[in-house]
């Protein structure tokens, strides 16, 4: 057969030779030619053409219902006409759930093509009931919170879903902004969200803006404190329900009880500002967090068969990122898709190939990049770069320097880690699959812990606005750390007064590899006692003295592990226990330890 001309084949799987190279020019002349999909076997390649092409109208659409895949030319609609047939078992096929994975980088329209598909099968379901036209509106809902501007995309997803420049900018595209605008208030209505509460929403999104332009000076004792010349800081408390003062006095200080007194500790001009911007994340954050859950509530069906029910799961993820400057969040995003990647390579490869072998199928091998040891960089555990930060950012001399130099020592070697060349650098490079990254773990320790500032919870949980008290109820009111090793003599004690304490709902207990634990001793009622007291919490929490569950798994941890207790304590609030590190240490100086 002779190999049709280039750029002519719809299904680059059916070429006799397909490598890179080829792939590369195939794709290069049909997108010249606006042929912006091919076929690579099951996989559809999209090519962002950042233009209308008018391929999404109906009657395009049309053409791709109920079809066979080789009847019409490569279209996202094709992906997910094939995925509506499967799962209703369309032409004698078992109904199988389908599940569609879109990746690609940052930029490259995942976005565009998830409500692309969503809308092709709504349309195949002939949907055009209140629940089709409010599962169209998610998306405008979701990207005007969960989206944002970025050196890639203008409109880049910030976080993942799977289905269950300042004023200049804004005076330049004023109008766009508006009707952006009145499409949300729109997508909101027909969500069913109540207008009280679109409007604690907007009051929310106004205290953090508010919040934002709060600044800070620093007197003689280099104690921060509120510089409001234009009064945000009062009407962001405002907005947010919440005492002015109050505020004021948790963005610049922490009031702890030391052997039941309370001791008052200003920050530093940096402190502030830092304990300002985790207030407004954490503020944002929970609400987005809410919205989602409050979507799925509204679209929720209310009556299915859960053991019946059919799924076609779409994943659309942030793509991968590669900017001047990569920090923190690039490396998890850029992990995520290193994941799906992974995955990915599971599928179309090596499950594939241990079939042929299996099945004694002749085979020529086909070679590709594994990225397993890439995962196993980051994620092995005791060490991987994220148990090495986690291990670094539980240390209380632990800088993000330090991090690094533990990754450069690690690491030497490792074909996928490059060490800076420069003395003294927090930078590191790592091999992707989609290329090299330069990261620069400047903050990373600050960011991974996300320590919400002291007494900041416990605020918010008290306001008088109604929706931020439910983002901050059944919370976390205390946050720390309760450093624990036990030996097996005193862990029987021990595990009794931790189940009295969890006994009322444990939360969760995490546990870290037993090389974290840094004095070794044991630990009895009595100690631990002391240490709640010594830091204040003995006295606003009860601990109950019956019916607790044992937790099987407890004592192992107990016994092999230091752990981070978070429990219930009192009431509908949750707390963690609150002993850092620093607690911990300070607290064995003048307590006494049995160590
Ligand atoms: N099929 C398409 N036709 C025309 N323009 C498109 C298409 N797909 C994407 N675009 C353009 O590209 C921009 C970026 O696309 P999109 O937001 O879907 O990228 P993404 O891969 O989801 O990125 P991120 O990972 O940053 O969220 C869109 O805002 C749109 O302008």
């Amino acid at each position: 057969m002779e190999r049709p001309a280039p750029g002519k084949v719809e299904d680059l799987a059916t070429l006799a030779k397909l490598d890179d190279q080829v792939l590369l020019e195939e794709l290069k002349i049909r997108y010249s030619n606006h042929d912006i999909y091919t076929y690579v076997g099951d996989i559809l390649i999209a090519v962002n053409p950042y233009r209308d092409l008018g391929i999404y109208g109906n009657e395009v659409s049309g053409k791709y219902f109920l079809e066979k895949k080789s009847a019409n030319p490569p279209h996202i609609f094709a992906v997910a006409d094939t995925a509506y047939q499967c799962i209703v078992g369309y032409g004698g096929r078992i109904p199988t759930n389908q599940c569609i994975l879109i990746s690609g980088e940052s930029g490259a329209g995942k976005t565009e093509s998830t409500k692309l598909i969503i809308k092709q099968i709504i349309d195949l379901c002939r949907g055009n009931t209140q629940l089709e036209q409010q599962i169209l509106q998610v998306n405008p809902l979701l990207e005007a919170f969960g989206n944002a501007q970025t050196q890639m995309n203008d409109n880049s997803s910030r976080f993942g879903k799977y289905l269950s420049n300042g004023a200049s900018c804004l005076k330049r595209e004023q109008r766009l902004l508006k009707s952006r605008y009145e499409d949300l208030i729109n997508a909101m209505d027909l969500v069913g969200f109540t207008d009280e509460e679109q409007n604690s929403m907007f009051n929310i999104i106004a205290s953090i803006l508010h919040l934002g332009n709060v600044t800070f000076g620093f007197d003689d004792h280099d104690a921060a404190y509120v510089q409001d010349e234009n009064g945000d800081i009062k009407i962001a408390s405002k907005l947010l329900g919440i005492n002015c003062e109050e505020l004021v006095g948790t963005l610049t200080s922490m009031v702890t009880f030391t052997a039941g007194e309370q001791v008052k500790r200003n920050y530093t001009q940096q402190r502030a500002e830092d304990a300002r911007d985790a207030t407004a994340k954490a503020i944002y954050g929970r609400m987005f967090g809410w919205i989602v859950n409050k979507i799925n509530q509204l679209l929720a069906p209310r009556c299915v068969n859960l053991n019946k029910k059919s799924e076609i799961g779409i994943l659309d993820i942030f793509g991968f990122e590669h900017f001047e400057k990569n920090s923190f969040e690039q490396a998890c995003i850029n992990l995520a898709n290193e994941q799906l990647q992974f995955f990915f390579n599971q599928h179309v490869f090596k499950l594939e190939q241990e079939e042929y072998i299996k099945e004694g199928i002749d085979w020529n091998e086909i070679k590709f990049v594994d990225n397993q040891p890439l995962l196993n960089l980051f994620l092995n555990k005791p060490i991987g770069v994220l148990s090495l930060l986690d291990e670094e950012s539980h240390f209380p001399k632990g800088t993000d320097a330090s991090f690094v130099d533990k990754l450069n020592t690690h690491f030497k070697g490792n074909s996928y880690y490059v060490k800076s060349q420069q003395t003294k650098s927090t930078k590191f490079t790592i091999n992707h699959y989609a290329g090299k990254v330069t990261y620069d773990a400047e903050n990373w320790l600050e960011k991974n812990r996300d320590t919400l500032p002291h007494g900041v919870m416990e605020m918010l949980q008290c306001s008088s606005n109604d929706l931020v008290k439910l983002i901050f109820r059944g919370q976390i009111t205390r946050t720390g750390t309760l450093a624990l090793q036990a030996r097996k003599s005193s862990s029987n004690s021990l595990q009794i007064l931790m189940e009295k304490m969890t006994s009322a709902s444990p939360v969760f207990v995490r546990c870290l590899k037993p090389n974290h634990v840094r004095a070794p001793g044991s630990f009895n009622e009595k100690y631990i006692k002391d240490q709640l007291l010594y830091t204040g919490m003995l006295e606003t929490t009860k601990i109950r003295r019956e019916g607790f569950a044992v937790r099987p798994s407890f004592t192992e941890f107990v016994d092999k592990y230091k752990i981070i207790l978070k429990t219930k304590l009192y009431g509908d609030s949750l707390a963690d226990v609150n002993i850092n590190d620093d607690y911990w240490l300070q607290g064995r100086k003048q307590i006494g330890s049995e160590n």
